[in-house]
């Protein structure tokens, strides 16, 4: 990380605009969402925090000396995914974390995988998950083998690491940049994909929420207007539009580090 927190360390190379990329964190309450989202940002370990909290930071960093504008929403949906909409319409990727010392916690995580995996089926769009074992340190208390976790992440098609955030750094800054790493050549890829052509034509009829047609957990989110993708017209008849997903607005606008917010740092 070639930056300290938040801006750019005097002295280092002027860069290109940064990519921005937009990471949720997910996952059961107590998983260590927030420990790990402080632990990234700030090199340290945090003991106790307002648990409701929810709040989205922004850090310049730099990945494969590439800058990146990363913002981090630390979400807080207690037990199962709610109200979703303001993380996936609005995340390129998504690390889903539970505790390696609580069962309960690893049954979660697979509800958010599940959601995500019918999100990215909805939207036909690919979504970079990281499926995290925190609290490694917890080991002698272990509820969850790493083989479980990694089978999970296996049937997800996603990243797995076991992860602690009240032990060193680098492995925690790892997986952010791995996530980072993910969303960005995702990215690049939808980039150099062809244009969204869309006719005028009437849209399709508006779909019901995910969750009516999966049965998921109280987690309802309108789909983005579906338009009618008919046979592609030819360039000039083509009009080429921008389609803008819901900017989701985390409970509190969060433009830098709120960390001092309910958070006790020792
Ligand atoms: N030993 C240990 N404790 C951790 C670790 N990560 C988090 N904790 C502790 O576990 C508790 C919950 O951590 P949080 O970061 O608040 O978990 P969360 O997922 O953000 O919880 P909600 O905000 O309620 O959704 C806190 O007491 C943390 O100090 C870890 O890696 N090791």
């Amino acid at each position: 990380m070639s930056s300290v927190f938040g801006k750019p360390r005097a002295g280092s190379a002027p860069q290109s605009a940064p990519l921005e990329v937009n990471l949720a964190i997910l996952g059961r309450r107590g998983a260590g969402k927030s420990a790990l989202t402080v632990k990234f940002l700030t090199r340290r370990f945090i003991s106790e925090y307002d648990p409701n909290l929810e709040d989205t930071y922004s850090s310049e960093e730099t990945v494969d000396h590439q800058p990146v504008h990363l913002r981090v929403m630390d979400t807080a949906d207690l037990d199962t995914p709610r109200n979703c909409e303001r993380y996936l319409h609005w995340a390129h990727a998504f690390l889903v974390v539970y505790s390696i010392d609580s069962r309960q916690s690893f049954e979660g995580s697979s509800s958010y995988l599940e959601l995500l995996a019918l999100h990215a089926k909805e939207t036909q769009r690919i979504y970079p998950t990281l499926l995290l074992g925190n609290k490694l340190d917890m080991a002698q208390y272990r509820q969850v083998t790493e083989a479980e976790g990694a089978a999970l992440a296996g049937r997800f098609g996603c990243l797995f690491f076991e992860v602690s955030a009240c032990l060193d750094f680098e492995n925690v800054q790892h997986v952010f940049h791995e996530a980072v790493r993910e969303a960005r050549r995702e990215l690049e890829k939808n980039s150099l994909a062809r244009p969204l052509f869309i006719s005028e034509e009437r849209a399709l009829p508006h779909q019901a929420p995910l969750t009516a047609r999966h049965g998921l957990a109280s987690c309802t989110f309108n789909t983005l207007s579906t338009v009618s993708l008919k046979e592609m017209p030819t360039v000039a008849q083509a009009k080429l539009v921008t389609v803008k997903s819901s900017r989701a607005q985390s409970k509190r606008k969060a433009p830098t580090l709120t960390l001092l917010k309910g958070f006790k740092i020792f």
